[in-house]
């Protein structure tokens, strides 16, 4: 019996329970976005408002057709990736004790004496923006052309939902595109993730609440696990996965850019939900951040220029987005980040 998640194999997986409460994300659809849909359009905006995460669907558009696509091939490649013996993963590890750190591998053990692990690999080497890139094994290396076309797939994404909250934000035309160049070097990155099926274990699931520290984050994810805490409530609701769709979400850097216009919502990654706790679990990210050199601060300009000064503008040092995601990133700015400052100081995993 295989014990992974697969996301392209034949054996489908079990199913996301029915018994339990899921958070309340809308579902848009990237062709309609795409196509100019006004409706679908001011959807998009009221959720990045209200709750900073939905669903975005797929089906119908080439490029998002081509990321289910790429993004179950990515999945398999980071099985095998996984599966590799630890001192070979750790030869890409965090321990190289400089900035690069960050695009690594790392573990956790788990009280069961299993691995919790992930790696970032950044779109900077994936484009081919520094060379020589940081030395990667050849199951990564001989799958660029998988990563270059994810990248910029995902980068075609980024780029309409940016122009599309620059228009109901009323900036100036491309200020959020200026910030966002993919043609400049940012913390912009491709994550594994990979949680072995372990029983709930209430100190790890805490302590992996957080907030995304950049601008967009586009997820896939097959089985169960994700949580959210909903605004204003104290319950953890879980995320159901949907075929064909991947979860997008904001981060810090939009609730500093639009002084708490939009909102970066708190998740965390609980054990699979029976019955597909006993699975490995896989997950799939593309974090953008601002270009390494902008300052994170209120933009000026549109409705933003109407709000008030929020709490975290003055309780956060002003910082670059460098320096922003290398902090958070490392635990030194530990937290949960919102329009208040950081809430809790639960250290960063
Ligand atoms: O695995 C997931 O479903 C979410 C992962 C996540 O939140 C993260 O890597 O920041
Ligand atoms: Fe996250």
């Amino acid at each position: 019996m295989s014990t992974s998640s697969s996301s392209s194999s034949s054996s489908p997986l079990p199913p996301f329970p029915s018994n339990v409460k899921t958070a309340p994300l809308v579902s848009l659809s990237l062709a309609r976005l795409q196509a100019g849909d006004e409706q679908e359009s001011a959807a998009f905006f009221a959720s990045a408002k209200a709750l900073g995460f939905f669903y975005l669907e797929m089906g119908g558009s080439e490029v998002g057709e081509a990321m289910v696509r790429e993004a179950n091939a990515l999945n398999d490649l980071q099985m095998q990736w996984m599966a590799l013996p630890s001192a070979t993963k750790e030869l890409y590890g965090r321990d190289r004790g400089d900035m690069h750190d960050f695009f690594a591998y790392r573990h956790y053990v788990l009280p069961d004496g299993q691995r919790k692990e992930d790696y970032n690999i950044r779109k900077d080497d994936v484009l081919g923006l520094v060379t020589p890139r940081l030395p990667a094994h050849k199951l990564i290396l001989d799958a660029q052309p998988l990563f270059e076309s994810y990248v910029r797939h995902c980068r075609v994404v980024i780029e309409l939902l940016l122009e599309l909250l620059n228009h109901h934000l009323e900036l100036p035309k491309g200020t959020l595109a200026k910030l966002h160049r993919a043609t400049e070097r940012s913390g912009d990155h491709v994550r594994f993730n990979h949680s072995p099926p372990a029983a709930w274990d209430e100190e790890s699931v805490r302590k992996g609440e957080h907030t995304d520290y950049g601008s967009l984050t586009i997820l896939f994810n097959w089985l169960g696990g994700l949580q959210i805490r909903p605004p204003d409530s104290t319950e953890w609701v879980w995320v159901r996965p949907v075929p064909g769709s991947c979860i997008v979400n904001l981060g810090d850097a939009m609730v500093t850019f639009t002084a708490g216009i939009l909102r970066s919502n708190i998740h965390r990654v609980a054990p699979a939900p029976p019955p597909q706790h006993h699975l490995d679990r896989y997950s799939l990210v593309y974090f953008t951040r601002p270009e390494d050199d902008v300052v994170m601060r209120r933009l000026k300009g549109g409705i933003i220029d109407a709000q008030e000064v929020s709490p975290a503008a003055v309780n956060t040092p002003e910082m670059t987005a460098a320096e922003w995601w290398l902090k958070r990133g490392s635990g030194v700015l530990p937290g949960i980040f919102t329009a208040k400052g950081f809430e809790s100081a639960i250290p960063a995993l």
